[in-house]
């Protein structure tokens, strides 16, 4: 199995396809253009980036969960009851059984949002891409490794952004680039990686929020003003976290 997931297989080859699940759970959408809207969560473990801010450690940095059956996974977004289902992680599109569960869901008639860094473009129906590519401030350089001292620097810093990725993930859905902003010294990244996407696929002002960085309440307070401010500074929008707001930073919400 590959680096960037080191959860164990499953012990038994069934033809169904599985995957690594590390939380599913009912709460509301707190980012993003859904934000408020009633939600089920399907967070898959393993990343291909390590993002030193990452508020889903357990999925990344040291990824775990259990394997759960495709049919598995869709009983239990049925007992939730919603008609949003949000499937995240880790990044969901490291795996093929993603692709699968996606298609599933859009025949029984959810709506559908994939959260993504963007590095991968599916081929599967998905009503919202809401794709968050990391900019150079999300690098694990040593001094801000949570984990160890700087080994994924390089492998993140390579990987980060994929411009062909996102150009057709924009081409191809209805999307959102949500930004994880934590100062003024991102904001020419940002518009450098718009122009150059503008060169293959047109990305809307309306379709591009700054969110500020903060796993935790006592975080969010240091940043979100300024980011507001940022947003409004431009003309993009601005997205709250309201799950941080409503339930700090306390698993399945
Ligand atoms: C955990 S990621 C999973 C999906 C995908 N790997 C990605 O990064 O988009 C879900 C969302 O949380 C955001 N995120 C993670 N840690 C954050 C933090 N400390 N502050 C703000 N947003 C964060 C990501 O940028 C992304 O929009
Ligand atoms: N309530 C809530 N909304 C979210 N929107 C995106 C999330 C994610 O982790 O991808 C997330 C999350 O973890 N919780
Ligand atoms: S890409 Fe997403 S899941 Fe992966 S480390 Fe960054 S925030 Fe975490
Ligand atoms: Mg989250």
């Amino acid at each position: 199995m590959s680096d960037s997931l080191e959860v164990a297989e499953p012990d038994e080859s069934g033809d169904e396809p599985a995957l690594p699940v590390n939380e599913l759970f009912h709460s509301l959408q707190g980012e993003g253009k859904l934000s408020g809207v009633p939600s089920t969560f399907v967070r898959t473990s393993g990343c291909n980036l390590r993002c030193w801010f990452c508020d889903s450690y357990h999925t990344s940095w040291e990824p775990a969960g259990d394997w759960m059956g495709i049919e598995e996974v869709l009983g239990e977004v049925e007992g939730h009851g919603a008609e949003h289902v949000v499937l995240t992680g880790g990044e969901p599109l490291l795996h093929d059984a993603s692709e699968v569960l996606l298609e599933r869901l859009a025949e029984r008639g959810y709506h559908t949002t994939v959260e993504t860094n963007g590095t991968i473009a599916p081929d599967a129906p998905v009503d919202l891409a809401s794709v968050s590519p990391k900019l150079a401030s999300s690098t694990p350089t040593p001094e801000k490794d949570p984990k160890g001292e700087g080994e994924w620097e390089e492998r993140h810093e390579e990987r980060r952004i994929d411009y062909e990725a996102l150009a057709t993930i924009c081409e191809r859905y209805d999307h959102q680039l949500k930004f994880v902003v934590t100062g003024r010294e991102d904001m020419a990244e940002i518009t450098d990686l718009l122009s150059r996407l503008h060169e293959r696929v047109e990305v809307r002002d309306e379709d591009v929020l700054l969110m500020p960085e903060g796993a935790t309440r006592e975080r969010l307070d240091e940043t979100r003003n300024r980011v507001a401010e940022l947003a409004m500074e431009h003309g993009f929008r601005y997205t709250p976290r309201l799950h941080v707001d409503l339930w700090n930073d306390a698993p399945g919400t």
